[in-house]
């Protein structure tokens, strides 16, 4: 990380940030810019100053690791950034600075470049403040800069959508005052500087500026309109109101009041649960494209240009949609013509869908739309680069296509499937090509959905891997790996969360309800319409996979049985536990009612024959915490590489409200122990199905967090136990510490530990954060370290807890210390 300066013979001094790969901003570098610029305000040869960054991209915004703070901490970098270095240093310096933006201006970035007195921008930069999705607003001025350059309304939909524009737009708007070609850039923003420095260009603080903020009145309705959509689009997000209270406050009291509220309002959302959750998933996606032995082993992707579909039902033409959106040539294979036929219009319906929701363009659509060809035999398969096999879940259809396949295709071809349960070694049994057979499970409709969950056999090559990984990436999807198993990652950890709901009914609790109380935990759909969605005959599919996998753990409802014999296949005929027509919200449908009594009737599994008494809490919990379990034997097994994949997957795959950092982040904040118990306590009551699994018996009995994957234990134990006792033993000043009110005791550590304890920061994190609301009166960086350590004793089992009574006298004397 550098901040350089180079002073022209023309008196232009340009300051250049290098952080690759975004220029991310953090405080070295703002220390590096304050130097430069009061080096360059004092320079007499210096009149004017550019401020551009290296690599062809400005910055993609402050560093957010910063906002992984713990929770107590209210340090920040003081006195404020925003004051001390984009008005004091920047905005107020005594020469005019121009920024030179190419590539991204994102977040920070474009607050940075707002400080200046000018901007000239490259061709097709991306320009945008996204901060909202990470559960911050804009800190650096930009929610004061923003309204002043482009107007309130305008301002408004970027930091709210976090959406970024183009330089182009950004021109017409009056956030950029020129766009140079990329090589002229930093001529051309010289050339401006001097323009400025002799007055031959105005001299511009945005933030002093009102010309664009229109009157009051106007103002602040547009503010009530937003609070009102940000109320109804983003409930449960707190940073979108705070974000408008911001701008508010500076329209009615000016900029710098504006800028002093952006600062607290921005120090108070860093500490809350959004924020970290949604942190938490930033770096959780990041994650996922870094798969151990397969994209750090120097393999190069190839390049994917044609790939046949096998099926045009939803499925098999929501993949053809977005294969085709992102320049990939696709047949599409059906059996019939009449068939083909439906798949291709299927795929005009979902392009036309995307342009009447602005989402492509009708040129777009017309490319994409000429790279469609329909074929009803394997012909043209000779040529492919990839298969994609989007068929019925029948075993024998499939293993039938692929033995077709392997016979047609070119051997370089890769094999995919889009099965959603069916174990890939039986799908590729009748072949000699298991090397090459893969899963890519989209999630419906698979031209919106933004999950792709890739699945990986023992024989897939890596290769393979990395080639569908990459394709992943090209479409716009985020790719997860994982291993073969019933059901996969995402379908395997989430079955519970379809069968609680129907263990609970079957004890007595309304349907409607349950799928009230899980909406209003977050999730759009309720379990029971998400079964209407995909419908009762692909439920019973499905429900066998479970059945033969996990015999141990199955609720066998008679319910799906029954619903189908009524007639009633969901959605897709209009009839479930809703009623479903086309245009309109699903309706609860209340004669599916004796249905549900007749299969209570059958299934006889009441406690005294009497409906059970639950709360909503408990309703939550009775279905969220049996699917927190399967994640554990999820992980358990290795079926993901990291516990965060689970996040994302239950995010993007599963819809978990995202505000709640996805589910094994959740888990860790409600606590292994409270899941572990309540299962316990119910599997006692209710059967195996609530029995807990051995992961999260371990984790809650040795109070670690269930983000320490099963892969994260040797590493820390290589690293670390032998370090870890002899410490323990050596030292003699006693800490304390206390996690979930019990009190642990540990000694005093040496900075001979820190590279180790800094090893497992990441994984501890949230456990960590928990340990800090409860004692903020401990000295901070000691405490820091000391939940470190307690973790990785936990972890060895060198550490056991001490109840907080048998202890408080030496409690009480450690906090008054
Ligand atoms: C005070 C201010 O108002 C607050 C802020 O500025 S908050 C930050 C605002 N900026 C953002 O939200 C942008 C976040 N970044 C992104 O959306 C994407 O990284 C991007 C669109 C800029 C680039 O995407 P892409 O080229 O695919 O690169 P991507 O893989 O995401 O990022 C490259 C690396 O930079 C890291 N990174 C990206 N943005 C980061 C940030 N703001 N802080 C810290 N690290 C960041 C990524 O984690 C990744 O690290 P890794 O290689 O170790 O995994």
């Amino acid at each position: 990380m550098t901040v350089t300066m180079e002073v022209g013979n023309d008196g232009v001094a340009v300051v250049s940030i290098s952080n690759p790969p975004l220029n991310i901003i953090n405080a070295a570098m703002i220390a590096g810019l304050k130097e430069k610029f009061g080096e360059a305000t004092r320079r007499s040869d210096v009149k004017a100053i550019v401020l551009t960054g290296k690599g062809g991209r400005f910055s993609g915004g402050f560093d957010i690791n910063a906002f992984k703070k713990p929770r107590g901490d209210t340090s920040s970098d003081e006195p404020s950034t925003s004051i001390d270095l984009i008005v004091n240093t920047i905005e107020d310096c005594k020469k005019p600075v121009v920024a030179a933006v190419e590539g991204l201006a994102l977040g920070g970035g474009l607050e940075l470049a707002m400080g200046c007195h000018a901007r000239i921008a490259a061709p097709k930069t991306q320009l945008g403040l996204p901060e909202l999705t990470l559960g911050v607003i804009p800190g650096l001025g930009g929610t004061q800069r923003l309204p002043r350059l482009v107007g309130v309304s305008k301002a408004v939909e970027m930091m709210l959508f976090s959406k970024p524009i183009l330089s182009e737009e950004g021109k017409l708007l009056g956030l950029i005052d020129d766009i140079a070609p990329s090589k002229e850039l930093v001529r051309a923003s010289r050339l401006f500087a001097l323009e400025i420095a002799n007055r031959c260009k105005p001299w511009v603080r945005s933030l002093h500026r009102t010309d664009k903020i229109g009157s009051l009145s106007e103002a602040q309705g547009l503010l009530r309109a937003a609070r009102e959509q940000a109320k109804r689009t983003a409930p449960n997000m707190p940073q979108h109101l705070a974000c408008l209270d911001a701008v508010e406050e500076g329209i009615l009291h000016g900029g710098f009041k504006g800028l002093l509220k952006e600062t607290s309002v921005s120090k108070e959302l860093v500490q809350s649960n959004t924020t970290k959750a949604l942190i938490n998933l930033f770096f959780a996606q990041r994650a996922t494209a870094k798969v151990p032995s397969i994209t750090d082993i120097g393999l190069k992707p190839k390049h994917v240009k044609k790939v046949g579909i096998i099926g045009g039902g939803i499925m098999g033409s929501g993949i053809a949609t977005s294969l085709i959106l992102s320049n990939i040539t696709v047949f599409l294979k059906e059996i019939n013509s009449e068939y083909l036929l439906k798949g291709m219009k299927s795929v005009e319906a979902n392009i036309e869908g995307l342009v009447t929701r602005g989402k492509v363009t009708k040129d777009m659509a017309t490319k994409a739309l000429s790279l469609l060809k329909g074929v009803s035999d394997y012909s043209e398969f000779k040529e492919l680069d990839m298969v994609i096999e989007a068929v019925i879940e029948d075993v024998p259809l499939k293993q039938d296509i692929f033995s077709d396949l392997e016979k047609v295709c070119s051997s370089h071809c890769i094999l995919a499937t889009n099965t959603s349960t069916i174990d890939l070694n039986v799908i590729g049994e009748k072949t000699n090509s298991q090397d090459r057979i893969i899963g890519a499970h989209f999630f419906s409709p698979a031209h919106i959905m933004p999950l792709l969950e890739i699945i990986r056999t023992e024989k897939t090559s890596p290769q393979v891997i990395l080639d569908l990984l990459t394709v992943g990436k090209i479409i716009k999807k985020v790719p997860i790996v994982v291993r073969n198993c019933t059901g996969f990652a995402v379908n395997r950890t989430f079955f519970p969360y379809m069968q609680a709901p129907q263990l609970l009914v079957h004890l007595g609790v309304d349907l409607f309800r349950v799928d009230r109380v899980i909406r209003n935990f977050g999730f759009p759909l309720g379990p029971f319409q998400l079964q209407d969605l995909g419908g009762y005959k692909l439920g019973k599919a499905a429900g066998k996979e479970y059945q033969n996998a996990f015999p141990d753990r199955i609720f066998r409802s008679t319910l799906n049985e029954l619903m189908l014999k009524d007639g009633r296949n969901g959605k897709s005929n209009g009839k479930g536990i809703y009623i479903h027509k086309k245009g309109s919200k699903p309706i609860p449908d209340p004669s599916v009612l004796p249905i549900v009594d007749e299969s209570r009737k059958l299934m006889n599994i009441m406690p005294g024959g009497k409906p059970i008494s639950v709360t909503d809490e408990e309703i939550t919990e009775m279905v969220l915490f049996p699917t927190i379990n399967e994640a554990c034997r999820v992980l358990d097994e290795g079926v993901v590489d990291r516990a965060s994949d689970l996040d994302v997957a239950s995010v993007l795959g599963m819809s978990f409200p995202s505000y709640r950092g996805g589910l094994i982040f959740w888990a860790d904040t409600v606590g292994p122990n409270r899941i572990y118990s309540s299962l316990k306590k119910w599997s006692e009551t209710y059967g195996s199905f609530f029995k807990p699994s051995r992961y999260l018996e371990e984790r809650a009995m040795k109070g670690m967090p269930l983000s320490i994957a099963a892969e994260a234990t040797p590493s820390l134990k290589s690293n670390s136990k032998l370090t870890l006792e002899r410490l323990l033993l050596s030292t003699t000043n006693e800490w304390l510490s206390i996690r979930d009110g019990e009190i642990w005791k540990l000694k005093q550590i040496d900075n001979g530990m820190l590279p180790v304890l800094k090893l497992c920061y990441d994984q501890m994190q949230p456990c960590i954060e928990h340990c800090f609301a409860l004692c903020s009166m401990f000295p901070k960086d000691s405490l820091f370290y000391s939940f470190e350590l307690i973790h990785l004793c936990m972890a060895h089992g060198t550490l056991s807890p001490v109840r907080e009574n048998e202890e408080s006298e030496v409690y009480r004397a450690a906090a008054h210390e």
